[in-house]
C-alpha cells in the first residue's frame, strides 16, 4: 500500500462509499469501523463519513488513523450532527480541538481516545462536557506531544474512567483534574502527571492506581469508599513510613492489593475494618512489619480477614503464585490461576486490541467481567455449599501484552489425537486475527525439539489447511523434557507465550516449565491446551478428540459385527485406546448397541469359572449366534502379565501395555479348541492408531477452536500456569496443579457403567462383597455434595 493514495484510489473509495449508501438508504448501522492505513484527504473522509453516520443512524463508530507526530486537525464541527452514536473511539492522527458546545453527543454512553493529540487544554473538556449521558471515559495519551497542560474531566454523569499514560514524553508538568461525582470504577496507569486532584468527594467501588507513591499518596484520600482497591508504585516506594501518609478510613474495602509501603500495613489494616482480601505484591525487602505495631490486632484480622496472599519471599515461603485459593461466603471456593503480575508486579496494561475487531465488537459485552467464575459442580441442594469454581475464560479488556511485543511457540507432545492440527491452526489465527500478533512458532517435535531441532514460522496461510489433516504438522513425541534447556531456549528466543498441547504427562511438564520460568522471572505465559484421546483428564467435560475417536471406533465395531454375524458363532474383537481410563470403550459400546462385552482397565475380570468371561462368551454364542467384544488396551494387563512377564516404559515413563487383544483372543480360542464345546470363528480387528490418526469431526472441531481461543485470550491476559478446559459446557481457565494431581477414569460404581451393563447384559465380574469394597472407594465426584469425598474423578457419567 502506497503511503499516500492517490487521488484516482480516493475517489474509487468515495465512490465506493456513496453507492453503499444509496444501497442501504436510512436503514440503519449497528457499528462502523474506519481504518486508514495510510495519510490520506481526511476532510473528504469525514464529509463521506459524516453523511454515512447521520443518514443511517449509526450507533458505534470506531476511526482509526495512522499515529503520526503531525497529526491532521479534527473537522469537529461535522461531528456535532452525530445525535445516534453511544459508542465512539478514535484512535491516531486526529488533533483535537473542541469549542465549548452545550450538546455535543447527547446518546453517547462510552468514549475511547487512543494516541489522539489535544489542540488546547479545554479540548478535552469541552468534548467531555458536551455529552450529557457519559458513562465510560477510556483515555491513552501516546509518545508524541501535543499541547496538553491539564487534562481536565468534568461529567455528572461518568461511571468508570481509564487514564492510561504508561509513557513519560515531556518535560512539562501536567495536572490532572477529575470533577465525576458519580464515578464508580478508576483505573490509572501514568507516568507522565504527578498532580491529581478530584474535585467532589467519590463514591467508589474499585480504584486501581499504578503510580508513583507520592501520588498514590495524594490520591488516596478521594477512595476511602472503594470497596476494592489496587495500588502499585511506579519507581522506588518513598512512602515506608507510618506518618508520611495521613490515612483516611476505609470503611467499605473489602479486597486489597498492594505493592508498597510495608510500614503502613499496621496503619492501613487499622483503617479497612471490614477487609477480607489482602494480596501483597513482589517486594524488594523481606517481608518484616517492624515498629508501631498497634496493641491488638485490627478488627479486620480478627474478625473479617479470608485470605491473604503473601509475595515471593513470604514468611512460609510458599509465594503468591502457587495454588491460588480464595474463599468466599456460603462455602465458595475459587480456584485461579497464577498470573504474570505475580512474580512481576509493575507490568505494563494494554486495552483489548479485539475492541476494533468489527466481527466481534457487534457483541453486546464482549469482555468477560473479572469475577466471572464457573462452579465446579452444577448438582447441589438447597443448603449446600457454593463450592470449587473456576476462572471463566475469554477475552479480558486490558491485556498485558501489546501485539507487537509477542513472540508466541506451539508445541505438540504425547500421543497422537484427532484435533492436534485445528488446535495449531486456531492458536495461529487467533493470535494472528484476534490480537494482531505476527511472531509465531511452531516447536518440532514435542518437547526436545526446543533445544535439538529448528523451529517453523507459522502464520495463517501456512496453517490454512491443516485442519483437514490427521496427526500434528508439527510432529510429536515422548521423553526429551528437559526443563534447563527448554526453558534456555525460550529465554533465548525472546518467547514471551507458550502454548504446549499435550496430555497428562505433557502437562506435568508444562507445570515444571511454569515453576522456572518464574523463578528466573522471566515475562513469558506458559498455558496448556490438554490433548488425550484416552480422556484421562480430569475436571474438564471432556477432551477434544475424543467424539471422533468414539465415532471412528464405531467404523471397526460394525466391521466385527458384520464378521461375527456372518460365521458360525463368530465373534467379532475390538481393541481400543485407553491405557488407565475405559471411556473410548464405554462410549463406543453404548453407542453401537451391537457390542456384547466390553472390558476396560477401571473394571477387573475373569476368565475361567462360574460368572466368568468364558461362560458368558458360550452363554451369548448359545443364545444369538454370535457375539462383538470391545476391549480397552489397558484392560485385564494383570491376567496378560501372568502369561507374560517382560516389563518396559516408554520415554515418558509410561508403562508399555501388553496387548490385550490378542491375548484375549488366543485364549478364547484355547478355550473353545480345549473344551470343544463348540466351533468359533473369531477375528481380531486393532484400528488403535487409525483411530488417532484420523482428522477431528466437525464438533471436535468446534471444540477445538474454542479450546484454543480461550487459552490465547488467557495467555493474553497475562494467566499463566493453566490449561483451558471446558466445564460445564462453559470455558474455563483450570491451574496445572488441578489436573496434573489424578486421572479421570470411568467410575464402575456410577450409572453410566450401569448403563453400559443394562446394554450389553454382561456380567459385572464382581463378587457382592466387592462390589462393597468399589462402592467404599469410588463415590462419583463431580457431583460430590459436601461431606462426599472421592479417590478420583468422572467425566460426568452421572
Ligand atoms: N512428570 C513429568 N515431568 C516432566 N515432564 C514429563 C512428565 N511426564 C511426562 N513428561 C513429558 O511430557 C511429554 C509427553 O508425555 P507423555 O506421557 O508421553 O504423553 P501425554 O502428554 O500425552 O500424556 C514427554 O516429552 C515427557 O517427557
Ligand atoms: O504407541 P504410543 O505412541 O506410545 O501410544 C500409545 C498410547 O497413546 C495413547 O493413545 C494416548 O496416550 P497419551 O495421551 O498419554 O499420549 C494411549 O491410549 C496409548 O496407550
Ligand atoms: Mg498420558
Amino acid at each position: 500500500m502506497p503511503s499516500f493514495p492517490s487521488l484516482q484510489e480516493l475517489n474509487t473509495f468515495h465512490h465506493f462509499v456513496h453507492q453503499t449508501l444509496s444501497i442501504r438508504g436510512d436503514i440503519a448501522v449497528d457499528y462502523l469501523f474506519l481504518q486508514c492505513e495510510w495519510k490520506c484527504d481526511y476532510d473528504r473522509v469525514y464529509d463521506m463519513l459524516c453523511a454515512f453516520v447521520v443518514q443511517c443512524k449509526v450507533r458505534k463508530l470506531v476511526i482509526k488513523f495512522p499515529n503520526e507526530r503531525y497529526k491532521v486537525r479534527f473537522c469537529w464541527d461535522l461531528f456535532k450532527t452525530w445525535n445516534s452514536l453511544v459508542e465512539l473511539n478514535l484512535e491516531g492522527g486526529f488533533m483535537l480541538d473542541v469549542p465549548e458546545y452545550e450538546l455535543l453527543f447527547p446518546c453517547l454512553k462510552r468514549l475511547e481516545l487512543v494516541s489522539v493529540g489535544y489542540f488546547k487544554d479545554c479540548s478535552v473538556t469541552n468534548l467531555v462536557s458536551g455529552c450529557p449521558v457519559l458513562e465510560e471515559l477510556f483515555v491513552e495519551r501516546e509518545v508524541y506531544p501535543d499541547n496538553l497542560e491539564m487534562f481536565k474531566v468534568s461529567s455528572v454523569s461518568l461511571k468508570r474512567l481509564w487514564i492510561a499514560f504508561p509513557r513519560f514524553v515531556r518535560g512539562d508538568f501536567l495536572k490532572v483534574v477529575i470533577d465525576a461525582p458519580k464515578l464508580k470504577y478508576i483505573y490509572v496507569l501514568d507516568n507522565m502527571s504527578n498532580d491529581y486532584s478530584f474535585t467532589k468527594p467519590l463514591d467508589l467501588v474499585e480504584g486501581n492506581i499504578n503510580h508513583s507513591a507520592e501520588t498514590i499518596a495524594q490520591i488516596i484520600p478521594f477512595l476511602s469508599s472503594a470497596k476494592i482497591l489496587k495500588l502499585t508504585c511506579i519507581g522506588s516506594s518513598v512512602l515506608n513510613h507510618p506518618h508520611g501518609l495521613d490515612m483516611p478510613m476505609f470503611p467499605n474495602l473489602v479486597r486489597l492489593v498492594i505493592d508498597w509501603g510495608l510500614d503502613l500495613i499496621p496503619v492501613l489494616l487499622n483503617n479497612m475494618p471490614n477487609l477480607e482480601h489482602i494480596t501483597f505484591l513482589h517486594q524488594e525487602e523481606p517481608l518484616i512489619v517492624e515498629g508501631n505495631l498497634p496493641e491488638e490486632p485490627p478488627f479486620c484480622l480478627r474478625f473479617k480477614m479470608k485470605e491473604i496472599i503473601l509475595p515471593k519471599q513470604d514468611i512460609c515461603g510458599k509465594g503468591a503464585c502457587g495454588m491460588k485459593i480464595e474463599r468466599g461466603e456460603h462455602g465458595y471456593v475459587l480456584e485461579d490461576v497464577p498470573h504474570l503480575t505475580d512474580y512481576i508486579p509493575k507490568l505494563n496494561t494494554h486495552p483489548n486490541p479485539m475492541r476494533f475487531n468489527p466481527a466481534y465488537s457487534v457483541v453486546k459485552q464482549y469482555f468477560v467481567d473479572s469475577d466471572d467464575t464457573v462452579p465446579e459442580k452444577v448438582v447441589v441442594h438447597k443448603n449446600s455449599p457454593r463450592g470449587v469454581h473456576f476462572r471463566r475464560a475469554g477475552p479480558r479488556q486490558q491485556v498485558y501484552f501489546s501485539p507487537d511485543e509477542v513472540h508466541a511457540c506451539i508445541v505438540t507432545c504425547g500421543g497422537l489425537c484427532p484435533g492436534l492440527n485445528t488446535v495449531i491452526r486456531e492458536i495461529v489465527c487467533a493470535l494472528y486475527h484476534m490480537y494482531g500478533v505476527t511472531r509465531v512458532l511452531g516447536i518440532d517435535g514435542g518437547y526436545r525439539g526446543f533445544y535439538s531441532k529448528n523451529t517453523v514460522t507459522l502464520t495463517p496461510k501456512v496453517v490454512n489447511d491443516i485442519h483437514k489433516r490427521g496427526g500434528t504438522v508439527l510432529g510429536s513425541s515422548r521423553g526429551g523434557h528437559d526443563k534447563s534447556k527448554i526453558v534456555d531456549s525460550i529465554q533465548d528466543r525472546g518467547i514471551n507465550q507458550v502454548y504446549i498441547i499435550g496430555g497428562d504427562g505433557t502437562q506435568k511438564g508444562a507445570a515444571v516449565i511454569f515453576e522456572e520460568i518464574k523463578r528466573r522471572g522471566i515475562k513469558a505465559v506458559v498455558a496448556g491446551i490438554p490433548k488425550t484421546i484416552d480422556n484421562d483428564i480430569a475436571v474438564i467435560d471432556k477432551s477434544f478428540g475424543f467424539d471422533t475417536a468414539v465415532e471412528e471406533a464405531q467404523r471397526a465395531i460394525n466391521a466385527a459385527h458384520v464378521e461375527a454375524e456372518s460365521a458360525e458363532n463368530g465373534i467379532g474383537v475390538v481393541k481400543l485406546m485407553g491405557r488407565y481410563s475405559g471411556f473410548i470403550a464405554m462410549y463406543a459400546t453404548l453407542a453401537s448397541r451391537d457390542v456384547d462385552l466390553c472390558l476396560i482397565p477401571e473394571s477387573p475380570f475373569f476368565l475361567e469359572g462360574e460368572g466368568g468371561l468364558f461362560e458368558y462368551v458360550e452363554k451369548r454364542l448359545k443364545e444369538n449366534g454370535h457375539m462383538v467384544i470391545v476391549v480397552a488396551e489397558g484392560a485385564g494387563q494383570e491376567l496378560v502379565a501372568q502369561s507374560n512377564s517382560a516389563t518396559a516404559q516408554d520415554a515418558s515413563g509410561n508403562k508399555l501395555l501388553k496387548d490385550v487383544g490378542m491375548w484375549l483372543s488366543d485364549s478364547i480360542k484355547a478355550h473353545f479348541a480345549k473344551t470343544k464345546s463348540m466351533h468359533i470363528t473369531l477375528k481380531y480387528i486393532d484400528p488403535t492408531y487409525m483411530i488417532r490418526a484420523v482428522p477431528s469431526n466437525a464438533s471436535d472441531n468446534i471444540y477445538c477452536t474454542l479450546l484454543a481461543q480461550s487459552c490465547v485470550h488467557g495467555a493474553m491476559a497475562g494467566f499463566t500456569g493453566f490449561i483451558s478446559g471446558l466445564v460445564h459446557g462453559r470455558q474455563t481457565y483450570i491451574p496445572f496443579s488441578r489436573i496434573v494431581d489424578h486421572q479421570n477414569k470411568v467410575i464402575i460404581t456410577d450409572r453410566m457403567w450401569a448403563r453400559l451393563l443394562s446394554s450389553t447384559n454382561q456380567p459385572s465380574f464382581l463378587k457382592p462383597c466387592e462390589l462393597i469394597e468399589f462402592q467404599k472407594v469410588e463415590l462419583p465426584s463431580t457431583q460430590l455434595l459436601e461431606g462426599e469425598s472421592s479417590s478420583s474423578s468422572s467425566s460426568g457419567q452421572n
